[in-house]
């Protein structure tokens, strides 16, 4: 089947998607809210292009064709499926959602939402069984295995469509059921906010939680560094879905999570986090 692909939203995440989608030869339309934003994600998107050549190898196809939007509709009656990446507020995820549902009869709705239940959203599409989950980790280009996350009222040939665009792009699917966090961000999230807890505790340094992580656990990147590449503003907006929908104490952001939020140091995509970094994207 020839793919063609909708991504919604051009941040971290929809940018990484569509790297791995242009590389295994997908086209790709991805959309915004800003000629702006467009802009810097098609640089942004050179580049991860060259990043994922270098480390994962040449691309298997030629390269798929990229078209930037501020709107998903004219591109939505040639599309195959639709990935949802723009930010984790339910409100707006609904807005869009409803708005693409409405006018892609038939093909699949998959959102990229890290925290917000499938089933929740699936209230405001057009066709519940159009809409499952698909968590992409970041960098996704890199990154071999994709969390699924089936609804209650995800439809199978939605769940055949996802798993055949994923078999194009090589990832690997492991499908799981719909909750809070689903598996790994109700693991990983609460770790982290806890790893910021220690700092602010003074229990021990940045580089020192992370070293532990990495040389005692085995980690391949410690929880505050894994923050920055998240990008702080999301992962605090991920640990109030999940505070919100669970109850979980742990899932409460600390303090000085939400206060790099308030100063606008929220990782890589911004230079600044837990630490400095010389290239920024946005
Ligand atoms: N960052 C990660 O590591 C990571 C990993 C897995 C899943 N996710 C999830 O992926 C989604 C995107 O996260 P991100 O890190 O890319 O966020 P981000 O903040 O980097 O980008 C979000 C983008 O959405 C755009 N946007 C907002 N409203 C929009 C609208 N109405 N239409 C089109 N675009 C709109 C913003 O302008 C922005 O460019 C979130 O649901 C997040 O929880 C993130």
């Amino acid at each position: 089947m020839d793919h063609q692909l909708i991504v919604l939203g051009a941040g971290v995440m929809g940018t990484g998607i569509t790297t791995l989608a242009l590389r295994h030869g997908v086209p790709v339309t991805l959309v915004d809210t800003s000629e702006e934003i467009l802009t810097a994600a098609r640089a942004r998107i050179a580049t991860e292009l060259r990043t994922a050549q270098l480390v994962a190898g040449p691309a298997e196809a030629d390269p798929g064709v990229l078209r930037t939007a501020t709107s998903a509709l004219p591109a939505i009656g040639t599309a195959t499926a639709v990935i949802e990446a723009v930010v984790e507020d339910a409100e707006v995820k609904a807005e869009v959602l409803a708005t693409v549902s409405a006018a892609a009869p038939g093909i699949p709705v998959i959102t990229n939402t890290s925290s917000i239940p499938v089933d929740e959203l699936a209230d405001s599409v057009a066709r519940p069984e159009d809409l499952l989950g698909t968590h992409f980790m970041n960098p996704s280009y890199l990154i071999p295995t994709v969390e699924v996350i089936r609804g209650p009222r995800t439809g199978e040939k939605a769940m055949a469509a996802a798993g055949d665009l994923l078999a194009a792009l090589r990832r690997k699917p492991i499908v799981v059921r719909d909750a809070p966090g689903f598996v790994t961000s109700r693991l990983l999230h609460p770790m982290i906010n806890d790893a910021a807890r220690i700092v602010q505790e003074g229990t021990a340094s940045v580089e020192d939680v992370d070293a532990l992580m990495t040389g005692c656990l085995g980690h391949p990147t410690g929880p505050l560094r894994t923050a920055d590449l998240i990008g702080i503003d999301n992962l605090v907006d991920a640990l109030w879905v999940l505070h919100k929908r669970t109850g979980d104490e742990r899932s409460r952001p600390c303090d000085l999570l939400l206060g790099k939020v308030r100063e606008g140091h929220h990782g890589r995509k911004t230079g600044r986090g837990f630490y400095e970094y010389e290239k920024v994207f946005s």
